[in-house]
């Protein structure tokens, strides 16, 4: 298969709830396959800390788009996973602990609900994707599979039980009940639901329930799709050039 760096990287495209796994596992995986990463939730709440910060109206399309056009955002795909926002003449700060707060959990629907915004992001992220010089990127959030990369040669749905997403977020977030992540999860996935489907598999996308799996299942559950396409898509560019199998 051709994989020079100068041809568009190899897309896996991964969608799914909170807590699913979809982060971390995303990571590892692309480590494992030295692909890059990106994490669009995270852009989606940086934009939430710097409408904040900034006293922008996060319910207000035109403002969070105004916003969005003086916003600079920065991550690398591969290795250090530091995110840092800029407006100019407003603010420039390093928000990547800052960003996984639960009060900007709380408050990052504001944000993804508006269709311009959303837009926005997503031309963003394909020209992130694109100027990476990576041979592949590992692209993960809500609606990646759906309509960021709805060609990707690799496109999966992560899944796992509202329980066990609500577990792990748990673990991650000392001194809050499971029953209060559990009901902050569910109020945040209901709210993100009614713009993007990220609990039904589109025709296509294969569908990784990470409930049962652990952290290393789930990584060798997406390498193995990952894996499984790039062997057909190998065989059907031998199959174009006429080699004999
Ligand atoms: N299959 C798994 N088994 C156990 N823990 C997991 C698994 N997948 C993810 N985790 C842990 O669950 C937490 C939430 O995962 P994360 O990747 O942030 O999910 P998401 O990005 O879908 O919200 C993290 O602490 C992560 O290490
Ligand atoms: N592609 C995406 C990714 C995230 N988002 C929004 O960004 C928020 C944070 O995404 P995230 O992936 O960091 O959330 P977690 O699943 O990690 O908790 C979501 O709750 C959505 O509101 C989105 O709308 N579309």
């Amino acid at each position: 298969m051709e994989n020079a760096v100068t041809d568009a990287p190899i897309l896996v495209a991964i969608d799914g709830p909170a807590g699913s796994g979809k982060s971390s596992v995303s990571r590892a995986a692309a480590e494992r396959l030295a692909f890059g990463i990106l994490d669009t939730g995270a852009a989606y709440r940086a934009l939430a800390w710097t409408a904040l910060e900034t006293g922008t109206d996060l319910d207000d399309p035109a403002a969070v788009e105004m916003l969005l056009a003086a916003w600079r955002y920065e991550t690398a795909l591969r290795g250090d996973a530091r995110v840092l926002v800029r407006v100019p003449g407003h603010v420039e700060a390093d928000v990547t602990a800052a960003i996984r707060e639960p009060d900007i959990s709380a408050q990052v629907s504001r944000v993804s609900k508006h269709p311009g915004v959303r837009d926005g992001l997503n031309a963003m992220f394909r020209r992130i994707v694109a100027d990476s010089g990576l041979p592949g990127v590992v692209i993960e959030g809500r609606d990646i599979t759906t309509v960021v990369a709805p060609d990707a040669p690799v496109r999966i749905l992560m899944t796992a039980s509202a329980e066990v997403r609500a577990h792990r977020r748990a673990g991650e977030l000392p001194g809050l009940s499971h029953e209060h992540v559990l009901a902050d999860i569910e109020a945040r996935d209901a709210k993100d639901a009614l713009v993007v489907d990220f609990f039904t598999a589109a025709p296509g996308v294969t569908t990784i329930d990470t409930s049962d799996l652990d952290f290393d299942g789930s990584v060798d559950a997406v390498i193995a799709v990952v894996r499984g396409a790039q062997n057909e898509l190998a065989d059907s560019a031998s199959a174009a050039n006429g080699d004999t199998p």
